[in-house]
C-alpha cells in the first residue's frame, strides 16, 4: 500500500513539474505533431494547474462540497417534509426543516461565491500563464520557426487553443469534478435508501458513455480540421492587413475576397458539423437519464405499491435520483470542452516544442570588442544538408566601413545574421576578439551590437520612442544626438510635432529615407561598438540613398560599420571590401585593389557602370559603351550604339509588381539600372520554382527583341527598381539595318531554348 502510495505521489509530482516549460526535445518538423496524446497532455496540465494554485483549489472544492450537501439535504428533506411535517400536520416539525433549509442555503450561496471568485481567479491566471510563456517562448526563437508559424497561426495560439485549454481545464476542475463526486454521493445514498433500485440506476449509467465513445474521434477529427481552417483565415486577414497597398494597387480586392469567402465557407461548414456533433455529446445522454427515470418511476411505484417504500421516501429517492441525473448530464457536458483541449494542446505543443536555433546560456561577459570579429571555418545551412556557407572565414577589423559583397544568394545576409548571432553556424565559430558567441551572454553580444535592416520597421509611437528603443533610459539630449549623427534631426524638428510626431503603419507615415535616418538614429543611440546595415539604403530612391550614404561613410570614420550591400558604387567607398560567391570569400581588398586583381569584383563593377540616374530618379540612361558589353550588341558600331541608347525608355515599379509574365507575348528587352526582381518559372505540372535573382546592371527579354514569343518566365521586382526598356517596334527598324545583331540574337535564342528544353 504504501509502495503504491508512493508511485501515486511521484507521478503526481512529474505530471505537474511547470508543464509547460519543461525541456523536451526539438520539434524540427514543421507538421510534426508532439508524441504525447491530447489527453495525457490534459492531464497533466490539470495536474499542473492543481499545484501550482492549491489555495484557489481549495476554494472551489471546498464550494463543491458544500453545493453537493445542500442539494442532496434538500431532495432528503422531502421525506422528513412530507414524513414528519406534512402528513402528521406538525407546524414545529415544519418551522425546524424550512429554517435548516435556509441557514443550510445560505451557506451554499457564500460557499458558491467564495468559489466563483477563486475559479475567477484561477482561469485568468491560467489565460495569463500560459499566454507569456507562450510569448518567451516565441522571443526566443529565430527566422525559422516564424517561417513555420505565421502571425495568423501564432495569433489562433493566443486567442483560441490557450482559452480553449482554460475553458476545459476549469470545466474539468470545477463542474467534471463536482457532477462526479455528486454521482458518487447520489449513488451512495441512493444506495443507502434502496440497493435494488440503485443497482438498475448504477447499470443504466454505462449508458451515458455510448455517445462519448461513438462520437470522439469524429470531434477531435473535426476541431483539428477547424483550426486548420482558421489559421489559414488568420494568415489571409494578416496578409491583406500589411499588403492592403498591393491588393487595392493590383486590383486584388475580388480575388482575396474570394478566398477568404472560401475559407469562412470552409469554416463554415466544418464549424457546423463540429458543434452538432458536440452538442450530440452532450444531449445524448440526456436520453440514458430520460430511459433511467422512466425505469425508476415504474420501479419505484411498484416497490410503493407492494409497501417496501413510503410515499414520502419515494419521492425523496426521486428528488436525489433526479440530483444524480442532472449532476450525470453536468459531467457529459465537460466533455466537449475536453476534447476540444485536446486539439488545443497538441498545436500549443507544437509551438513549445520548437527548440529555438540560438540556446542562450548564462556565459561570461563579452568583453568590448577592440580588434576583430570574425567567422572560422564556419558552415551554416538553413536546410539541413544544404550549406549556403562551406568553411567559411572571414575577419573584419574593428574600425572603418567594410563592405559585404557578391552576387545575389552568395550568402551576404547569412554571414551578417550570424555576426549578429540570429542564427548559429553547425560547424565553426563566430568570434568576437576570439571569444566564441555560443561561450558569452547573449545579452552582453546585443548590448555591443547596432543594426539597420533593408526594411526597417518602426514602431506605433512618437518619433522620440522610436528612436529610443535603441536605448530606453537615454536622455533627450542623447535622442537628439543620435538624431543629428544620423542626418535626421533637423527634418524631425520641422514636423508639426517635432519629436512627438506619431508613426504610423510600422512607419509608411513617413518617407523611406526619414525611417531609415531614424531607424540608423536608433541604432547610433546604443553607441554600438559595430553598426551591421543589411541592405539599408538599397530600397532608397538614388538621391535619397546618396544622401544617406554620405551620412554612413562619415560615421565610418569614428566606429566600425559592417555594411552589406550588393551596390557596389557605395561599396566603393568603403575601407575594406569582402567578396563573397556561393559561401565563400573569393577576394578582399580596396576597391582600387579590387579593380586591379580583375576579378569577380571586376566583374560586377563593370556590370553596374554605365547608367545614369537623372531628375532625381525620374528616369535613367544607358550609355553606349555599356551597351557594347551585352553579348548580341558586341561588333555592333558606336553610332548605332548611340541611337540604340536613346531608343531606351525609363520604367520605374515597386517592389512586388510584375514586369513580365510568363506567357505573354514579349514586346521588350529590359536592363535593370537599378533594383532587384526574381525570375520565377511555371512548369506544365503547375509547380513554380524562382530560377534567378538579377540586380543592377542584369538584364532579360532579349529574345522579345527579335520575335513575339512567349515569355518563359515570370518577372517580379523584389525591391524598387528602374528599368530601361526597348520595345520591338523602336528597335525592329534597326535591325534591318544592322544584321549583325539579328545573328547575335539568334544564337541567344538558340542556347536560351536548349538551356530551357535540358
Ligand atoms: N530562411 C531561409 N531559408 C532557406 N534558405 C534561405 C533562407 N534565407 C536565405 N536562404 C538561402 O541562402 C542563400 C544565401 O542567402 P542570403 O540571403 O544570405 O544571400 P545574399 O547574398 O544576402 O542574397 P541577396 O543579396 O539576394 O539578399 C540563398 O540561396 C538563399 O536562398
Amino acid at each position: 500500500m504504501k509502495r503504491f502510495l508512493f508511485s501515486l505521489y511521484r507521478r503526481f509530482m512529474r505530471y505537474s513539474s511547470v508543464y509547460m516549460t519543461s525541456r523536451r526535445p526539438a520539434c524540427k518538423d514543421s507538421a510534426s505533431r508532439p508524441k504525447e496524446t491530447g489527453k495525457k497532455m490534459l492531464w497533466k496540465t490539470i495536474v499542473a494547474m492543481v499545484r501550482s494554485s492549491p489555495l484557489w483549489l481549495f476554494l472551489i472544492v471546498l464550494g463543491a462540497i458544500i453545493d453537493i450537501a445542500f442539494r442532496y439535504l434538500s431532495s432528503l428533506s422531502y421525506r422528513y417534509l412530507i414524513d414528519l411535517a406534512l402528513l402528521p400536520r406538525d407546524g414545529k416539525a415544519l418551522a425546524i426543516i424550512i429554517g435548516a433549509l435556509l441557514v443550510l442555503g445560505s451557506i451554499n450561496v457564500l460557499a458558491g461565491l467564495a468559489g466563483d471568485y477563486a475559479k475567477a481567479r484561477l482561469g485568468s491566471t491560467f489565460l495569463f500563464d500560459y499566454r507569456l510563456r507562450l510569448f518567451e517562448h516565441m522571443q526566443r526563437q529565430s527566422q525559422r520557426f516564424y517561417e513555420r508559424f505565421g502571425v495568423g497561426e501564432l495569433l489562433a495560439r493566443y486567442t483560441d487553443d490557450i482559452p480553449s485549454i482554460q475553458s476545459a481545464v476549469l470545466s474539468i476542475v470545477t463542474t467534471g469534478f463536482l457532477s462526479v463526486a455528486s454521482v458518487v454521493a447520489g449513488l451512495s445514498i441512493l444506495f443507502a435508501m434502496e440497493w435494488r433500485l440503485t443497482l438498475i440506476v448504477a447499470a443504466g449509467s454505462a449508458l451515458l458513455f455510448v455517445p462519448y465513445r461513438m462520437l470522439k474521434s469524429r470531434s477531435v477529427a473535426l476541431g483539428r480540421d477547424y483550426y486548420r481552417h482558421l489559421d489559414r483565415f488568420n494568415e489571409t486577414i494578416d496578409e491583406n492587413v500589411k499588403a492592403y497597398r498591393v491588393v487595392r494597387a493590383f486590383d486584388l480586392r475580388r480575388s482575396m475576397r474570394e478566398k477568404v469567402e472560401e475559407n469562412l465557407r470552409a469554416m463554415l461548414s466544418v464549424g457546423v458539423r463540429r458543434q452538432f456533433a458536440n452538442s450530440n455529446l452532450t444531449r445524448l445522454p440526456m436520453l440514458a437519464v430520460s430511459i433511467l427515470t422512466a425505469v425508476i418511476l415504474a420501479c419505484g411505484s411498484y416497490l410503493t405499491f407492494e409497501g417496501s417504500l413510503t410515499i414520502g421516501e419515494f419521492i425523496a429517492y426521486n428528488s436525489v435520483f433526479f440530483t444524480v441525473g442532472t449532476s450525470m448530464f453536468g459531467a457529459a457536458s465537460v466533455l466537449p470542452y475536453a476534447l476540444s483541449a485536446r486539439t488545443s494542446l497538441e498545436r500549443l505543443r507544437q509551438a513549445m516544442d520548437w527548440e529555438p536555433d540560438v540556446i542562450e546560456r548564462d556565459g561570461s561577459e563579452l568583453p568590448p570588442v577592440r580588434a576583430e570579429v570574425s567567422l572560422r571555418d564556419v558552415t551554416f545551412a538553413y536546410t539541413p544538408g544544404e550549406p549556403v556557407l562551406h568553411r567559411l572565414n572571414l575577419a573584419v577589423p574593428i574600425g572603418g566601413l567594410t563592405s559585404i559583397v557578391g552576387p545575389s544568394g552568395s550568402g551576404k545576409s547569412t554571414v551578417l545574421q550570424l555576426l549578429m548571432r540570429f542564427a548559429d553556424p553547425q560547424s565553426g565559430a563566430v568570434t568576437y576578439d576570439g571569444h566564441d558567441l555560443k561561450e558569452v551572454r547573449y545579452d552582453s553580444l546585443l548590448r555591443q551590437i547596432g543594426v539597420v535592416f533593408q526594411d526597417s520597421v518602426l514602431f506605433h509611437a512618437s518619433v522620440r520612442d522610436n528612436i529610443r528603443v535603441g536605448k530606453p533610459d537615454a536622455s533627450e539630449a542623447d535622442i537628439v544626438e543620435a538624431a543629428r549623427a544620423a542626418g535626421i534631426h533637423e527634418t524631425i524638428v520641422g514636423f508639426r510635432d517635432g519629436y512627438d510626431t506619431f508613426v504610423r503603419q510600422y512607419g509608411d507615415s513617413l518617407s523611406g529615407g526619414q525611417r531609415q535616418r531614424i531607424a540608423l538614429a536608433r541604432a547610433l543611440l546604443r553607441k554600438p561598438r559595430i553598426l551591421f546595415l543589411d541592405e539599408a539604403t538599397s530600397a532608397l530612391d538614388p538621391d535619397t540613398e546618396r544622401s544617406v550614404n554620405e551620412t554612413i561613410v562619415a560615421l565610418g570614420r569614428d566606429m566600425a560599420i559592417v555594411s552589406v550591400t550588393h551596390r557596389l558604387a557605395y561599396a566603393a567607398l568603403s575601407d575594406r571590401i569582402v567578396v563573397l560567391d556561393r559561401g565563400t570569400v573569393v577576394e578582399s581588398g580596396t576597391h582600387e585593389q579590387l579593380l586591379e586583381r580583375d576579378g569577380p569584383y571586376r566583374l560586377m563593377w563593370e556590370k553596374q557602370q554605365g547608367f545614369q540616374m537623372v531628375h532625381g530618379g525620374g528616369s535613367a540612361r544607358v550609355q553606349s559603351d555599356r551597351l557594347r558589353r551585352l553579348p548580341f550588341f558586341r561588333g555592333i558600331g558606336s553610332e548605332a550604339l548611340e541611337e540604340l541608347s536613346g531608343l531606351f525608355v525609363t520604367e520605374k515599379f515597386d517592389a512586388g509588381a510584375t514586369v513580365v509574365e510568363q506567357g505573354d507575348q514579349g514586346d521588350k528587352f529590359y536592363l535593370i539600372a537599378r533594383g532587384k526582381v526574381e525570375v520565377w518559372i511555371t512548369a506544365a505540372t503547375g509547380e513554380r520554382r524562382k530560377a534567378a535573382t538579377l540586380e543592377d546592371g542584369d538584364h532579360f527579354g532579349e529574345i522579345a527583341l527579335m520575335q513575339h514569343i512567349p515569355r518563359t518566365a515570370t518577372v517580379v521586382t523584389a525591391a524598387p527598381s528602374w528599368f530601361l526598356s526597348l520595345s520591338y517596334d523602336r528597335f525592329h527598324p534597326l535591325l534591318l539595318r544592322y544584321p549583325a545583331i539579328r545573328e547575335e540574337l539568334e544564337a541567344t535564342l538558340r542556347s536560351r531554348m536548349q538551356r530551357r528544353d535540358s
